[in-house]
């Protein structure tokens, strides 16, 4: 069987989610596609996800602009196959405004992530290299969001992204059930102001909304 066939989910099930353009669900598709059509050469996805694709990565990533709707410049780092930071590209790709950076240290997801860019016509630019480096030599001027799924305790994240936050950036972490833990080790070196989201997929993940970020050592 295909990676498309098994598929179970399809872009209708957005609907059921949030009010999206015929234009974007179109986009949508294109990108699930070209995720299915590169998988079984670049892995981009962890294959027991495939049949929940839509559910478990695309709906999943809808949450993190509309976490932060005003937001239109935004870094998404260790982006991978581009959950969350395509699907925020594709769901702001008709405002002239908007962009997002991906920075991503995989030659080949760079690869792919410039391939859906391209085919989606969402609007960004991938940065090939680690977010350590990426981010400190950084010339892009200020971004207001930066996002992050999948790539680092909450601590981390907000040692990588400090470049970032330090010049005005909210940051959108997915975190999982643990999410509670990461929040009070993160609270013993640095102060924020936190918000969290429910997950639009499942009730015991969430987004945590950061902002007012600064380190306790000074
Ligand atoms: C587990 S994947 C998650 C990808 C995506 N955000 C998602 O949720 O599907 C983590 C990605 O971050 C990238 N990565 C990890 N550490 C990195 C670093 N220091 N700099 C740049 N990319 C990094 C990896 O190459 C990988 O593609």
């Amino acid at each position: 069987m295909s990676f498309a066939q098994q598929v179970t989910g399809s872009s209708h099930d957005v609907h059921n989610y949030g009010d999206v353009s015929r234009e974007t669900i179109e986009r949508l598709q294109i990108y699930v596609d070209l995720v299915l059509k590169w998988q079984p050469a670049q892995n981009l996805i962890a294959p027991s996800t495939i049949p929940d694709i839509w559910e478990r990565h695309v709906i999943d990533s809808l949450g993190t602009k509309w976490a932060v709707p005003d937001a239109k410049t935004w870094v998404d780092i260790g982006s991978g196959a581009g959950f969350p930071g395509i699907v925020t590209a594709i769901l702001q790709a008709d405002d002239p405004d908007s962009h997002v950076h991906f920075i991503e240290s995989n030659q080949r997801k760079v690869a792919f992530l410039r391939t859906a860019l391209r085919e989606t016509g969402a609007k960004g630019t991938v940065h090939p290299g680690r977010i350590e480096s990426v981010a400190k030599s950084w010339e892009h001027g200020p971004v207001e969001a930066v996002s992050a799924r999948a790539l680092a305790n909450l601590d981390l994240l907000l040692n990588l992204s400090e470049p970032f936050w330090r010049t005005g950036a909210t940051c959108v972490f997915h975190k999982g059930q643990d999410f509670q833990r990461e929040v009070n080790e993160a609270s013993q070196r640095w102060t924020f102001d936190l918000v969290e989201r429910n997950s639009l997929i499942d009730s015991t993940s969430r987004l945590l909304l950061l902002s007012n970020i600064s380190s306790r050592q000074i």
